[in-house]
């Protein structure tokens, strides 16, 4: 069969094959849930000639939550699906652990994948849902009733065992899932916008219980893919950011957020204000110690922290977050602007101000204002040198 021809295939048998494996796979006994890293090492994959992940290289280390995000189209499923034995690549390798897995059938690979359309089978009971794929290992009764207890509780699940899965709720489904894929303790699991089906509160409390979750079983690797930014934010010790098949930047998610790369990563992940600027040279070291260079905007001069590849002269961008804009009168010191109001949005908890700098839309959020401005009204406002980034103005790959 060709690549091509294989990748529509297992594309076509989906997660389903990951936490459901062969009646022929060996036992694999008890093994300690997770434990392993991933690594991708210059993996390539096409589908009928077209290449949709290139030359893609990322480590997850053992124990983390690296989220995988990205515009839709941009390669992250077929990322996933590499690791679990679904596609296979045109080049480069996948290891888990120290493991060789590119060429090994999924069911051989020790993985949990859980899929955003919970994939459970409907007309199993809910235990026997998460016995599967021991059932399938041929594990002993004894191990089966022990596993299944332990991941139903995991998730909260145990008293609902003796259900079917049409008598659960999406997000009591999901949970059935999770417990599924870790049933067979796997060395790492997969999430695939698995929570993209449920509303948005029910979200909200999956994000902390797979925080709790991931607390439980600290051993645990999980490559989690969405394309919220917020859950990636939430959950991940890392992110990675792809755009068309390519990895745009990875990082520590603080650092990514607060230090962004590249424009791309900026304006994917949370909001961004970008101004133009010119750097004009170097000034006094910060006061806490940090290098910062003067850069001009307009008629404005700020202080900002130095980018170790960006020169005196260059033309590049300057990145604020719009919780570190504050009206001038509430930030003394600092860097300043004047702005006119565009929009002012309360989102009950807070305001979102729209603003107009010289041709540049801003955006401002703020706790909420006892009296707010209007459109229209001139406004000053501030921020501290340490909150502001440079950035190229072109793409490229960012802190490993
Ligand atoms: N089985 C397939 N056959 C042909 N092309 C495919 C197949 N699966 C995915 N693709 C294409 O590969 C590219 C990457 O798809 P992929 O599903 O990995 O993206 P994604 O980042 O996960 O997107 P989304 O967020 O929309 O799920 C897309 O252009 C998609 O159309």
């Amino acid at each position: 069969m060709s690549d091509a021809a294989m990748n529509t295939e297992a594309s076509r048998n989906g997660a389903m094959a990951a936490s459901s494996p062969s009646p022929t796979a060996p036992s694999s006994g008890v093994r300690a849930v997770g434990g392993e890293g991933i690594t991708f090492e210059g993996v390539t994959v096409a589908y009928k000639g077209t290449v949709v992940l290139e030359n893609f290289s990322l480590q997850v280390r053992q124990g983390e939550i690296m989220a995988l995000i990205g515009p839709s189209g941009s390669g992250k499923t077929t990322a996933l699906r590499a690791v679990a034995g679904f596609v296979r690549p045109a080049a480069g390798r996948v290891r888990i652990g120290e493991t060789d897995v590119t060429n090994l059938a999924p069911y051989a690979r020790g993985i949990g994948m859980v899929v955003q359309n919970y994939a459970l089978f409907p007309h199993m009971r809910i235990e026997d849902n998460v016995a599967f794929g021991l059932k399938a290992q041929r594990a002993s009764a004894a191990l089966i009733a022990e596993r299944v207890e332990e991941c139903l509780r995991l998730v909260g699940m145990s008293g609902y065992r003796g259900r079917f899965p049409r008598e659960l709720s999406g997000g009591q489904q999901q949970r059935v899932a999770i417990a599924r894929a870790l049933a067979i303790q796997p060395r790492v699991l997969l999430l695939d916008e698995p929570l993209s089906a449920l509303d948005a509160q029910i979200r909200r409390s999956m994000v902390e219980e797979l925080a709790k979750l991931h607390r439980d079983l600290p051993n645990l690797t999980v490559l989690y893919v969405t394309h919220d930014q917020s859950e990636a934010l939430t959950l991940a010790d890392r992110i990675a950011i792809m755009k068309d098949g390519r990895l745009s930047a990875f990082g520590p998610s603080t650092e990514l957020y607060g230090r962004p790369p590249n424009r791309f990563t900026a304006e994917f992940l949370g909001r961004a204000n970008l101004l133009p600027v010119r750097i004009e040279g170097p000034a006094d070291a910060g006061p806490m110690g940090d290098d910062l260079v003067r850069v001009r905007f307009c008629s404005s001069e700020w202080l900002v922290p130095a980018h170790p590849s960006l020169a005196s002269g260059s033309q590049c961008l300057v990145c604020i977050r719009p919780h570190h804009l504050k009206p001038a009168e509430d930030h003394h010191g600092g860097n300043r602007l004047q702005a006119a109001v565009t929009a002012v949005q309360w989102q009950g908890d807070h305001h979102a101000i729209t603003l107009e700098c010289a041709g540049n839309a801003l955006r401002l959020v703020s706790p909420p204002l006892r009296e707010p401005p209007v459109p229209g009204m001139p406004l000053d406002l501030g921020f501290a040198a340490i909150d502001a980034t440079l950035i190229a103005d072109e793409a490229g790959v960012g802190h490993g």
